[in-house]
């Protein structure tokens, strides 16, 4: 199966970096999450990925060939970068079918594509008429028109409804099941976490992380302990005698940091300690995201003055 390569890939604008020595590979039968702040390349580097901006230096490869020696692309890649870019006045059908003929795929997995995305039922409305999301859907079909290997997506959940969100994120899990390299960026935490496998991470150009999600998260987030009782003076004590921060909020409930529920729930029942409610809390993707690009962020908010 194919592989998306980066090697040493640096891309400058003038004297802006906007990728800076940039190496990783996507690999095929999961889904990547390409994430990193706002500026950080990611766009570029898909960019440079399909061939539409040259690198300054280095390389990036799909199956070890540069986009542009694939004969018939869109067989082997399909990407969605701007979902703007399909003409306005054409239908949403026919942008697919010229699509299409252009690289010989037959116009009967045209109208698949359409009913897979969605589309159907404003096929043949001109695309100008179409709604962000519409649009996006229309991105996602042109993307998959030539049954690709290799998948790659900037926010294709951009302006989707929620039952489209579900729906890509089924769509996501489909591809990569089938084995297909599947590259998505997202600045949407909660969903790059329901359907990636693996994540790589940039900052202002360069790779922070290029991990296993599950792996990322529980390598920068403690695990917490939710606890609700009704004797929180005794809780409290416990705690302190056994060197655990716990805090109490306005709610009633505590959370203990650096804790496991099991280590707790021993504690508590030792002391006699009537309880309520005892939840291990997993560390999120955007805790452990937000912990590692606090120091990255081109543009951090700044304090407020009182
Ligand atoms: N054509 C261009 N000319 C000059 N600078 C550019 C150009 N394209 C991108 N840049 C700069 O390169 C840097 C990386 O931009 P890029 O769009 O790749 O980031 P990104 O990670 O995709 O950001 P976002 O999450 O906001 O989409 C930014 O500083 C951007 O201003």
């Amino acid at each position: 199966m194919t592989s998306i390569e980066v090697q040493n890939l640096t891309k400058e604008f003038g004297t802006r970096r906007a990728v800076d020595d940039l190496t990783f590979t996507v690999l095929p039968g999961r889904v990547t999450g390409f994430l990193g702040p706002n500026g950080a390349g990611k766009s570029t580097t898909m960019r440079l990925v399909l061939g539409l901006d040259r690198p300054t230096s280095g390389t990036a490869t799909i199956g070890g060939r540069a986009y542009g020696g694939l004969g018939e692309p869109l067989r082997h890649v399909g990407a969605l970068l701007d979902a703007q870019a399909a003409h306005g006045s054409r239908t949403g059908r026919d942008h697919l079918r010229t699509l299409a003929a252009s690289n010989r795929i037959p116009d009967a997995r045209v109208d698949g594509l359409l009913e897979e995305t969605g589309l159907a039922p404003v096929a043949r409305r001109r695309v100008k008429t179409y709604s962000l999301g519409m649009r996006q859907r229309l991105g996602i079909a042109a993307a998959l028109l030539g049954d690709p290997e290799v998948v790659m997506l900037d926010e294709p959940s951009n302006g989707l409804d929620p039952e489209g969100i579900i729906w890509i994120r089924g769509l996501l899990r489909r591809l990569a099941g089938e084995g297909r390299t599947v590259l998505v960026s997202s600045h949407l935490m909660n969903e790059t976490a329901s359907f990636a496998d693996h994540l790589v991470v940039l900052g202002r150009g360069r790779l922070l992380a290029d991990t296993p999600m599950r792996g990322f998260i529980h390598a920068r987030v403690q695990p917490r302990v939710r606890i609700r009782t009704t004797d929180p003076t005794t809780l409290k004590a416990v705690l302190t005698e056994h060197g655990l921060g716990g805090v109490e909020h306005e709610d009633g409930h505590w959370t203990v940091h650096h804790a496991r529920v099991d280590d707790i729930g021993r504690l508590a029942s030792a002391a006699g300690i009537p309880i309520l409610e005892l939840t291990a809390q997993e560390g999120t993707l955007e805790q452990a995201y937000l912990d590692l690009t606090a120091t990255e962020a081109e543009f951090t908010a700044q304090p407020q003055e009182a």
